[in-house]
């Protein structure tokens, strides 16, 4: 069984759209929970247009299952993460102004950098891991940073999935069995959807964990929040 973690950012722009606390992202959070997610993900960027810093800390108190925050590692992200301590931290190279998540690491040229990175985060204990493309010599040279996973980004296998899925997949079926020589662990997420999410685990070895968000809250607004999840969960066995 591949591990869903529901990425809440959509809940926190819904909420913000008001100013006000409606939907109450820790009572969505708990109900994500109780339908069945195995994980929340949450993304607290520079600017907080959705996730706010505070956030971090009250879901912790709340969360259940596991807590994984993605972020570019900025000094304010390290401080947040280390005071929260969540179940897994993973690092994302975007910038503050990016609409979303749109790239990975570069893992060779940033190799010192994460290395010193991880190695805090692994010290306070925080399961690690790196937002990469689906570039086998990526994933070979993030196992020099030192963390335990890779993370691959999807866009690109979600944009090519509708018009030719065969080819879509392949450069991810290559990355994840580099991942697995190298000895990581190996997560996926960005735009992975209902339409997608079984061709991908079909033909993706060792994945242990998706992290879906946007389309899973979009596909939420039609079919319920609750059906939604079994949904996924079923497509992940
Ligand atoms: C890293 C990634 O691809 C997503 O998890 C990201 O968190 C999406 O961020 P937005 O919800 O801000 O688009
Ligand atoms: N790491 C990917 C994630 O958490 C959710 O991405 P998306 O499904 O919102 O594109």
């Amino acid at each position: 069984m591949v591990r869903l973690s529901v990425n809440v950012n959509k809940i926190a722009t819904l909420r913000n759209a008001r100013g006000g606390n409606v939907p109450n992202l820790l009572e969505v959070v708990r109900d994500i929970e109780s339908f069945g997610a195995q994980g929340i993900t949450i993304h607290p960027r520079p600017d907080e247009r959705h996730i706010r810093y505070q956030d971090a800390r009250d879901l912790k108190k709340v969360v259940q299952t596991e807590l994984n925050i993605e972020g570019n590692p900025i000094p304010e992200f390290i401080d947040l993460v280390l005071e929260v301590l969540p179940d897994q931290v993973t690092l994302v190279p975007d910038a503050p102004d990016a609409i979303t998540s749109n790239a990975g690491w570069d893992t060779r040229a940033n190799r010192s950098f994460l290395q010193g990175v991880i190695a805090r985060f692994r010290e306070a204990g925080i399961r690690t891991s790196i937002f990469v493309d689906p570039d086998p010599d990526m994933v070979r040279a993030a196992r020099d940073t030192g963390t335990e996973r890779v993370e691959l980004y999807t866009e690109g296998y979600a944009r090519a999935f509708p018009s030719n899925p065969g080819e879509a997949v392949k450069p991810y079926v290559k990355a994840a069995l580099a991942a697995g020589e190298a000895g990581l662990g190996l997560n996926a997420g960005h735009d992975l959807s209902l339409e997608n999410i079984s061709f991908f685990r079909q033909e993706v070895p060792h994945l242990l964990e998706v992290s879906i968000g946007h389309a899973l809250i979009c596909e939420s607004l039609y079919l319920g929040l609750e059906n939604v999840i079994n949904m996924y969960k079923a497509r992940l066995r």
